[in-house]
């Protein structure tokens, strides 16, 4: 299967400037590669750097150390060092992300929040409205809400609307942050469902699924994200 991420020797420290400039490491060569078809979960202890390796991936964090190529349009990106643009042309095609919580977009409809990844790429806006209130519906959120816009919705549905909106577009690469992490069992069934069907059209998934029982119907692999060497900073900021 087609390589389409491929991480190596990653490492990532955080400076804490309001502790004197102390610094945390979080990942510290960290390699990963992830193929087509493929669902890999990131495990590992609390504060190990799950969510950070995610991050990283997206380029919201910047690493200090390694390359992150993704594959983008036949060619690799490192997402380490490439150009805004080049970043938000990866994320628009290639690279989506799913994080548990919706960033409500004030007076828009949840139908073009979540159509509005289609019509970036170029869809027709009323097909991408289309397959958005497709989407909706199986998500289980009632057509009434769907020209509302969600900051009034309860916290499971404004998730179902940033499922639906991360997962509309068929990217090839899907980056998950516990993405049912606060559904019930048949929303969360929906999802796992909507992951197997990205997976079956060839697109690669890292998550993060502390839902056991998610974790075992999607991943294919777990990947362990190491806790990095702490003594000695634990000891600084008892002092
Ligand atoms: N923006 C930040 N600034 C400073 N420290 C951070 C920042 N983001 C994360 N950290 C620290 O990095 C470490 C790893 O955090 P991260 O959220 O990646 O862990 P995780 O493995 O996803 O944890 P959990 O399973 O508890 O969600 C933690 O010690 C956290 O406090």
């Amino acid at each position: 299967m087609t390589l389409l991420i491929d991480a190596q020797q990653l490492s990532k420290t955080f400076v804490l400037h309001q502790q004197g400039g102390l610094e945390l490491p979080v990942l510290t060569d960290v390699s990963l590669e992830v193929h087509a078809g493929e669902c890999v979960a990131l495990v590992g202890p609390s504060g190990a750097g799950k969510s950070t390796l995610l991050k990283a991936l997206y380029a919201n964090y910047l690493v200090q150390h390694g390359t992150l190529n993704i594959l983008h349009k036949g060619r690799w990106v490192d997402m380490a060092r490439a150009a805004p643009h080049e970043i938000v042309e990866v994320r628009r095609d290639t690279l989506g992300y799913v994080s548990q919580f919706l960033r409500v977009i004030p007076r828009v409809s949840a139908l073009d929040i979540v159509a509005e990844p289609l019509v970036e790429q170029g869809e027709d806006r009323e097909l991408a409205r289309q397959k958005a209130g497709a989407l909706l519906g199986r998500l289980n959120i009632a057509e009434r809400l769907w020209s509302l816009p969600p900051a009034t919705f309860s916290g499971g549905e404004q998730q179902r609307v940033n499922i639906a909106r991360g997962l509309i577009s068929p990217r090839p690469l899907l980056l998950l942050d516990e993405p049912t992490a606060s559904l019930d069992a048949a929303n969360r069934a929906v999802v796992i469902e909507l992951m197997k069907e990205a997976k079956a059209r060839g697109a690669a998934l890292v998550g993060i699924f502390h839902d056991e029982a998610t974790r075992d119907a999607i991943a294919d692999r777990l990947f362990t994200v190491p806790l990095a060497r702490r003594d000695e900073i634990k000891k600084e900021l008892a002092a």
